[in-house]
């Protein structure tokens, strides 16, 4: 039996992962689920899963939590540090799902234990990848990409010549703005915004998907997790979701990864790494497909992908600053306090005043993730003024 913990598992991807465990009750024995204020959610997966423990990270959520579980043998805790606990729990495969920079101690913790992480909390590496890599190397800990993309190229790279990759190419669906006009975009509302046109996903990151910040974020990502420049990694629009990623080698070669747009899919193949595991997520039926589209992605729509590729060319903070006042339009933007395209304007204005001051420390990191917050707040209400 290996033992796994869910961070984030009241969430989109948490569900998923717990979908899978509940289909292999015999393989895994569930260490922790973590939530973030879910407590109905977090009962229900502890008591099906037999957790040992279920953490609530809001303590106003606790006592609906010990209501839910009272007569159970699942312990519970609730707060911050009880997270951060629960993620330092030994376990042997991790997974990182809860959403933003908050999820970036809890997946330390858990790499300090130098088993294997699987990694779909893009933000915690964009912020800290120094900081994190080298705790990934201290700790001997293996890193797996969840990410539909990076677990494609990653997927991609099995036979690990990495040496005669040329690039790596991530597909990018186009959201749901991909053929609006700049006037539609200034006008959109949260329910367009949040209506992805292939995935099903929370909310920060579908907002993300139709800014692109989610792309611009995932080349920040790749950079980390394949070692590679910022030129050598190219985004493609393709609306269909089928090709995830692609990885081009020196010799001509392109090698992608196909799927449906099930993120079960990856999920499996990093709970069961290096191994496989069977799913019953849906098939891929290229002969239903017409066709399969690719274009190059528009920068002056989605400023979001020239920002990010400058902030990770910048270095130090500057990924860790575009991702914190990005948190904060993102939320903004689903209050209905900014627009949509005040998104990328209002991160392009925090980067500006910021610049990329260095980051190599977690303390570093956290300073400037706070900094950026400030600074975006204070923008957001002159916006919204
Ligand atoms: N959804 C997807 O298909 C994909 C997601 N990702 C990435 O995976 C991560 C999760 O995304 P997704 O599942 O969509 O997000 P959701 O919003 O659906 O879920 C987020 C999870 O994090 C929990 N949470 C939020 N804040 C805290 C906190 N402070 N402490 C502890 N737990 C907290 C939430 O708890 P609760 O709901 O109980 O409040 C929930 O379990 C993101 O980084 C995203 O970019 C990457 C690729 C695909
Ligand atoms: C499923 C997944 O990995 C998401 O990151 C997805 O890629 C989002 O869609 P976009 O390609 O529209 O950003
Ligand atoms: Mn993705």
């Amino acid at each position: 039996m290996r033992t796994v913990t869910v961070l984030g598992s009241t969430g989109s991807i948490g569900c998923s992962t717990v979908d899978l465990l509940e289909q292999a009750r015999d393989r895994y024995r569930v260490r922790a689920l973590v939530g973030g204020r879910n407590a109905k959610k977090l009962a229900e997966q502890a008591l099906s899963l037999n957790a040992e423990l279920a953490v609530v990270a809001d303590e106003a959520a606790f006592d609906e939590l010990r209501s839910l579980l009272s007569g159970s043998s699942v312990k519970i805790a609730c707060g911050r540090q009880a997270v951060i606990d629960a993620a330092a729990l030994p376990a042997d495969w991790t997974m990182a799902a809860i959403t933003g920079a908050a999820g970036l101690e809890p997946v330390l913790a858990a790499v300090k234990n130098g088993r294997s992480v699987a990694l779909a909390n893009k933000e915690a590496l964009v912020c800290a990848g120094d900081v994190m890599l080298r705790a990934v190397a201290e700790a001997g800990a293996t890193l797996l990409p969840v990410d539909s993309e990076h677990n494609a190229v990653y997927q991609s790279m099995a036979d690990r010549q990495v040496s005669q990759v040329e690039k790596i190419i991530l597909t990018a669906s186009g959201g749901p703005f991909r053929k609006s006009s700049l006037a539609e975009m200034e006008a959109a509302t949260p329910g367009q915004a949040l209506k992805h046109p292939t995935w099903s996903m929370g909310a920060k990151i579908s907002i993300d998907s139709a800014t692109m910040f989610n792309k611009g974020l995932e080349v920040i990502e790749a950079a980390r997790i394949f070692n590679l420049p910022e030129s050598q990694i190219d985004v493609l629009v393709h609306p269909q979701s089928v090709v995830h990623g692609m990885v081009q080698y020196t010799d001509g070669s392109l090698i992608a990864q196909m799927g449906s747009a099930d993120m079960r899919i990856p999920i499996a193949h990093t709970l069961a790494w290096p191994e496989r595991m069977a799913t019953t997520s849906s098939r891929l039926d290229l002969a239903a497909y017409a066709t399969l589209e690719f274009s190059a992605p528009d920068e002056q729509r989605f400023p979001a992908l020239r920002l990010a590729r400058q902030a990770l060319r910048s270095g130090g903070a500057a990924p860790a600053i575009l991702s914190a006042a990005n948190e904060i339009a993102v939320d903004a933007f689903l209050n209905k306090t900014i627009g949509f395209l005040d998104i990328a304007r209002l991160v392009e204005k925090v980067m500006e005043k910021l610049g990329a001051p260095p980051a190599d420390t977690l303390d570093a990191v956290l300073h400037w993730d706070a900094q950026a917050r400030h600074e975006a707040r204070n923008l957001t209400s002159t916006l919204a003024a």
